[in-house]
């Protein structure tokens, strides 16, 4: 896979309460154009929804989400995981990201903390939460220090803000919630998941 920052400008992240929408969103997202998809480890659904998009949607690269610990790594490689993103990093947790032989974003949120990835080789990392720990402008301002670093930008972000991001030379993607709107995977409005997806492809 080639880096995780350049396959898309923007990657869809996930909740899933009920696995059996899992494999109609991600084909939504997918004919909107968005085929990399962050499914988020909160909900008890969510291994399952991985092992259903992983084996049903093809097209799609499914990754796991909310990645706090080696225990949810082993999990999500098991269900399929293609990817991984953490929203933020402890030691063990870049130890284990590393071992696990899969591409991975790993969360930062300060210059340290990028420092401190950077040291070990890691620059392509999660922004978050992107808009409460400074926004556009924060982002901006670490392209000066730390040019070869490069974000994925997630939290917070709309369609209305996104675009602000992915004009920074040090953003390659950015993340968010906001093209699986809660009330449209309930309500199995697959139709405007496609939209919101296709105007986020748009974007860059
Ligand atoms: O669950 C995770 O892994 C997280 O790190 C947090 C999410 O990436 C953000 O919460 C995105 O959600 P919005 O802010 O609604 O776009």
């Amino acid at each position: 896979m080639s880096s995780l920052l350049d396959l898309t400008p923007v990657i869809p992240v996930v909740v899933i309460d009920d696995a059996d929408t899992a494999v109609p969103l991600a084909r939504a997202l997918v004919a909107g154009g968005l085929p990399v998809i962050e499914v988020t480890l909160r909900t008890p659904a969510a291994r399952e929804a991985i092992a259903r998009i992983a084996a049903e949607v093809p097209e799609a690269t499914v990754g796991a989400g909310t990645i706090r610990t080696s225990a949810d790594i082993s999990a999500s490689v098991a269900a399929g995981a293609r990817f991984l993103v953490s929203p933020g990093t402890t030691l063990s947790l870049v130890e284990a990201l590393d071992a696990s032989g899969i591409p991975y974003l790993p969360g930062a949120a300060t210059v340290s903390e990028a420092m401190a990835l950077a040291e070990r080789g890691v620059k392509e990392l999660k922004f978050f939460p992107a808009e409460a720990a400074g926004g556009v402008p924060y982002v901006k301002a670490l392209s000066g220090p730390l040019p070869d670093v490069r974000f994925c930008p997630t939290g917070g972000i709309r369609a209305d803000t996104a675009a602000g991001y992915l004009a920074l030379p040090n953003v390659g993607c950015v993340g968010g919630t906001w093209l699986t709107p809660a009330d449209a995977l309930a309500a199995g409005d697959w139709g405007r998941v496609e939209k919101l997806a296709s105007e986020a492809a748009a974007l860059r």
